[in-house]
């Protein structure tokens, strides 16, 4: 595949698991890419193993070349930003001078601000005033990249046009990315979409079985939705793969950090042994959600169960007993 005008160069921030996948599939696609990682360390392991630490077994090929040396994102085309949701504002801080006015800076996170309650293109716009900016989400493993199976995710952006060729440069025939005018929709899915996972683990994790885990999931969807649309989502982009394609992968797979989060929770670990040192986004995004929620007066139950959880303000029996006690009603 050749490249189009403009995005020859991509400049990943962030060499994690999901950083060295998507330098991959941006190198599949044809382009070159630098991999910036914070430590050194990180670097040199790459160089020398040409394996990522966090993605280990997958060859990384010699147009992805990674650096920490800021300077040499300078002449990328389009950043991506492949760092936890916590860390956004941090990284963008301190790329934004490092790199051209006007870059389409992309996130490829799954969160909301703890601090602030903003989306991932929320934050960049704060802290990178200027930056064009889109969303990379949907149903996708970094292994499963990695290893080139086929995957389909969603770039979004409030520049339609923006987003069409970013989507063009970065797909591969194996990694299929659409596009989208809805970043706010794209966002959203990708957010609570892990904070289902944890409930979805949650139930697995106490024994509750499939069918339990199945009425989790559709009426958490239900609460992906209320929480969606109340903050301008569009429907149709809830339904699509970083929404509905999210939840089904997250709820059901153990290869989900979130979903093995709940499945440690719902098997007796405190939260604090739960994540095993490993990134289970839904963690910081569940309290944020449920009191956003709350503020606008948006019936969340199963983010407040998690939150509840992870607070240590409820134990898991007594949460989903709770939830099993709420009145029912027309669907
Ligand atoms: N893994 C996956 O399958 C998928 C992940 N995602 C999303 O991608 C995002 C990243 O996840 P993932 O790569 O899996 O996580 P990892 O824990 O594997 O990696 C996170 C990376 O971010 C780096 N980092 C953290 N803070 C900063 C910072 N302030 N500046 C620069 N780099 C920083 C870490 O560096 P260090 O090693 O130095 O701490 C690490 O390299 C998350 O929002 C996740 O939800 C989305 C889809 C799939
Ligand atoms: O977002 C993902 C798959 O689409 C990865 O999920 P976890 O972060 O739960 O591993």
């Amino acid at each position: 595949m050749s490249p189009g005008p403009g995005f020859a160069t991509i400049g990943v921030v962030g060499a994690g698991a999901y950083g060295a996948a998507l330098a991959l599939a941006a190198s599949r696609a044809g382009r070159t890419v630098r991999l910036w990682a914070r430590d050194a360390a990180t670097v040199e392991a790459i160089d020398r193993t040409r394996q990522a630490p966090r993605l280990p077994g997958i060859d990384l090929p010699a147009a992805v070349q990674a650096t920490a040396r800021r300077g040499d994102l300078a002449g990328c085309d389009a950043l991506i930003l492949a760092v936890p949701t916590q860390s956004l504002r941090q990284a963008c801080a301190e790329m934004a001078p490092a790199l051209p006015c006007g870059i389409p800076v992309v996130s490829a996170a799954k969160g909301i601000e703890q601090a602030s309650g903003l989306f991932p293109t929320q934050i960049i716009a704060a802290a990178w005033p200027g930056a064009p900016t889109a969303i990379l989400s949907g149903p996708s493993f970094a292994a499963d990249i990695g290893r080139g199976l086929p995957t389909a995710v969603t770039l979004a952006s409030g520049a339609p046009d923006l987003a069409q060729a970013l989507a063009e440069a970065l797909s591969s025939p194996a990694f299929r990315i659409y596009h989208s005018g809805d970043p706010r929709g794209v966002e959203i899915g990708g957010a609570a979409k892990n904070v289902l996972a944890i409930a979805a683990g949650i139930a697995i994790g106490l024994g509750f079985g499939e069918s339990a885990r199945a009425a989790l999931v559709a009426r958490g969807f239900a609460e992906l939705r209320r929480f969606g649309e109340a903050h301008g989502a569009e429907p149709e982009t809830l339904m699509g793969l970083s929404g509905l394609g999210d939840v089904v992968l997250s709820c059901a797979s153990p290869q989900s950090r979130n979903f093995a989060y709940g499945l440690a929770l719902g098997r007796g670990m405190s939260p604090a042994e739960a994540s095993g040192g490993r990134l289970a986004e839904g963690a910081f995004t569940a309290p944020i959600l449920a009191s956003m929620a709350r503020a606008g007066g948006i019936e969340t139950p199963i983010a407040e169960a998690v939150a509840a959880i992870i607070a240590g303000r409820s134990g898991v029996r007594e949460a989903v007993a709770a939830l099993l006690a709420r009145p029912l009603k027309a669907e």
